[in-house]
């Protein structure tokens, strides 16, 4: 393998226990890192505005709650984990007057640095630990006994020891049980980007949207063509996270696997993947942040035209009835924050 992966046995958890943790934000990502680091035998603090609706989670979960600024001020590691359009403003009210040489700033995601929205003094350590997964999976798992695997970057290490830090603190939220990949700010920042717009989010909802639509537009049932272009994607799915699109090839049947490998490229195509390319290319030249902190700044107009009408979409009517019907499937997102 050409990357480094570094798990339990090489990192010291002592490293992260011996310092004061400030969690800023306590959405999906930090009240895993929270409560798990809590876990860990950390000592936490959690940095919320005073009028955060985040406030009461945090403390029915037993955590201490401060404002950032008094959380920071603090803390020995800072991680920051509110939304990446707020970092910038929250590092400038908050953070940057309660830094000290030595403190350490963490990100769960490379954005603000990597386009340059903040810049810290050359004497803190700047790294990342970055969950390969949604929040509420990093913290089920690490109850679970397992992890989600992770990336760690260094920006700048003024202390010498930012690296074996941001390893502590993977371990303290489980992450190095699964494995926690040494990686960059760019490279983590870049193809997070890609992979939700391509392929994750953006990719996968307009796939099975548009199949849906070209399903029930030709007069067959929703609730029918739910199942196909919804439901089934992930048990499909699963078998490809289990073993590879090989496994999944092995599972399913041999006029299944003749479609897919016929009529798949049609449907990905080299229209597709210059268009992909675009994309990388609007994420490498900043393009896209520069769009997505005007969009921010502008008090988001088409962000919340496209999610009403996402939300609106057929598909999720059916859907809701269907999952209804399937008390298995109803696993709500709410259940640590
Ligand atoms: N979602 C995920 O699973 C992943 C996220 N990341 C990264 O983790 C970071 C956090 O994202 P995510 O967990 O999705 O965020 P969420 O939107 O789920 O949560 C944000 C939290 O920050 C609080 N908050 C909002 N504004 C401020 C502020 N100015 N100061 C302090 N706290 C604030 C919110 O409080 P309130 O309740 O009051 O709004 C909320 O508690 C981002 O950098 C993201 O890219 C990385 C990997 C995966
Ligand atoms: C795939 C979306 C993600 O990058 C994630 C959960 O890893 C995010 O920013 O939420
Ligand atoms: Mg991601
Ligand atoms: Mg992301």
């Amino acid at each position: 393998m050409s990357v480094e992966v570094y798990y339990d046995d090489d990192a010291d958890l002592g490293l992260i226990q011996g310092r004061k943790v400030a969690v800023i934000g306590y959405g999906s990502q930090g009240h895993a890192h929270a409560l798990s680091l809590r876990d860990s035998g950390v000592d936490v603090v959690i940095g919320l505005p005073a009028g955060s609706k985040s406030r009461p989670k945090a403390e029915e979960q037993g955590l201490r709650v401060l404002t950032p600024a008094e959380a920071a001020a603090e803390a020995d590691v800072i991680m920051i984990l509110a939304p990446d359009t707020a970092q910038r403003a929250l590092y400038a009210d908050a953070i940057a007057p309660n830094l000290a040489p030595g403190k350490a700033i963490f990100f769960g995601h490379g954005f603000n640095i990597r386009y340059g929205l903040i810049t810290p003094p050359a004497d803190v350590d700047v790294a990342m630990v970055a969950p390969k997964g949604p929040g509420h999976l990093v913290r089920r798992q690490y109850v679970d006994g397992k992890g989600v695997p992770c990336l760690v970057a260094v920006e700048q290490d003024a202390t010498g020891t930012a690296f074996q830090l941001a390893l502590a603190y993977a371990k303290g939220i489980g992450g190095t049980r699964a494995g926690a990949i040494r990686t960059t700010f760019t490279e983590e920042t870049e193809t997070d980007l890609f992979g939700e717009q391509a392929v994750l989010c953006g990719g996968a909802a307009a796939l099975v949207q548009t199949g849906f639509e070209v399903l029930t537009e030709a007069g067959y049932a929703p609730e029918v063509a739910y199942f196909e272009c919804l439901h089934e994607l992930k048990l499909i799915v699963d078998l490809m996270y289990e073993g590879g699109i090989a496994r999944m090839r092995y599972s399913i049947s041999d006029t299944a696997e003749y479609g897919d490998l016929s009529r798949g490229p049609r449907v990905i195509d080299s229209r597709v993947k210059e268009e992909m390319r675009k994309i990388l290319g609007e994420i490498r030249s900043g393009e896209f942040a520069r769009e997505w902190v005007a969009e921010d700044e502008a008090g988001r107009p088409n962000f919340a035209k496209w999610r009403a009408e996402g939300a609106a979409h057929p598909i999720e009517e059916t859907g809701q009835k269907l999952r209804a019907m399937m008390s298995w499937v109803d696993r709500p997102i709410t259940e640590t924050a």
